[in-house]
């Protein structure tokens, strides 16, 4: 469910003399949006973690501690997404202070909702905002990246950069290895109703599935897929969700390898389509569904269609009906 987002309570004036903290907040996202795998991101505004990064006063042994709110994710440095930024960071300029980091999990870990993503993106916004380093926000991108490496084994931008940037945001690495990203205004009668399956996910289920995925592909899906993914673009840029949606419907590369890594894709799919949605898909690696519409109209239905679908399967879910999110924010 939507988790209202709630201004950090002000540190006593106690650990104020001791130390100087910053909070960052950064939303949840779905990537690839059908055939943009790996290079669309979406913010959305459902779900938020929340980093607080705190000097340890009088100590620069460069020791950085995690603590998480949510046990079952690893809190040791190099298998955190918040642990591997922060790390990365304070090497690159240069920063020995202690650091006590405290991640609240709002997004919820391996759904498919950029849940690693959130973390690495608020915690590069509020290691950033401590040491008031100027950064521009694509650089932070880049930092955020390395955090997907603890889950996808892999820097994939397009849920980072929807995080920290929010929006709509095209990321693209050039054959020199240089990353850029655009960013696009959502429009406002975009809306968007997500499915979460209760079901078990591996650790790095992002890792295990992009390994299904094929190596290479014929020319003729990737045609496909390029038209899919540049009338998604074109639907951005105009404003018009209909378009959007007809972009989205259009993989036949990553979708149809995935498909059988979620019970009750299909009948998911069928059902959140004959109830008004302009398409659906697997939200990033999965196993979440994700529907588009246009304005609230048909949302109550599809919210109902999509929870049939997994039922069929045998699968409880919970829904939520969200809009596009603004990017991470320093809120302390
Ligand atoms: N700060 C973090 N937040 C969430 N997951 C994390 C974090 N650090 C490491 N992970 C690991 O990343 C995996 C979840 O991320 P990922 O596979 O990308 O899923 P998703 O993006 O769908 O939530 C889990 O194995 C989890 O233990
Ligand atoms: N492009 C990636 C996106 C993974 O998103 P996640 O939220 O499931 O981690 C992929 O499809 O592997």
């Amino acid at each position: 469910m939507p988790e209202p987002l709630i201004r950090e309570r002000t540190d006593s004036m106690a650990v104020k003399k001791r130390s100087s903290s910053c909070t960052a907040v950064a939303p949840s996202s779905t990537a690839n949006l059908g055939p943009g795998y790996d290079v669309f991101g979406l913010a959305l505004d459902a779900l938020y973690d929340r980093v607080r990064i705190t000097k340890v006063a009088g100590k620069n042994s460069g020791r950085i501690t995690i603590k998480m709110s949510d046990g079952a994710i690893p809190a040791a440095l190099e298998s955190n997404s918040a642990g591997l930024v922060i790390k990365k960071m304070a090497q690159d300029f240069a920063i020995t202070d202690d650091l006590d980091v405290v991640v609240k999990k709002g997004v919820p870990a391996g759904y498919g909702m950029g849940s690693s993503a959130a973390s690495a993106a608020a915690a590069a916004v509020a290691f950033a905002g401590l040491y008031k380093l100027k950064i521009d926000r694509n650089k932070l991108v880049e930092y955020a990246a390395e955090g997907e490496v603890a889950s996808a084994g892999a820097r994939h931008y397009d849920n980072v950069s929807a995080s920290v940037l929010g929006g709509f945001i095209i990321s693209s690495v050039g054959q020199d290895g240089t990353i850029r990203f655009i960013r696009i205004e959502p429009p406002k009668d975009l809306l968007i109703v997500v499915a979460v399956p209760s079901i078990p996910v591996p650790a790095k289920k992002t890792e295990v599935a992009r390994s299904v995925l094929p190596r290479e592909v014929p020319l003729k899906s990737a045609v496909h897929n390029v038209s899919g993914a540049s009338t998604i673009v074109a639907g951005f840029a105009l404003g018009d969700v209909e378009m959007i949606g007809r972009g989205i419907d259009d993989d036949v590369i990553v979708e149809p390898a995935r498909k059988h890594l979620i019970p009750g894709y299909d009948s998911v799919r069928k059902n959140a389509l004959a109830a008004g949605a302009l398409a659906v898909t697997i939200s990033g690696a999965g196993p979440s569904m994700i529907a588009f519409l246009k304005g609230k109209t048909k949302r109550k239905q599809v919210i109902k269609a999509m929870e049939a679908g997994f039922s069929e399967a045998g699968v409880k879910c919970r829904t939520f009906a969200c809009g596009p999110s603004k990017g991470a924010r320093i809120v302390v």
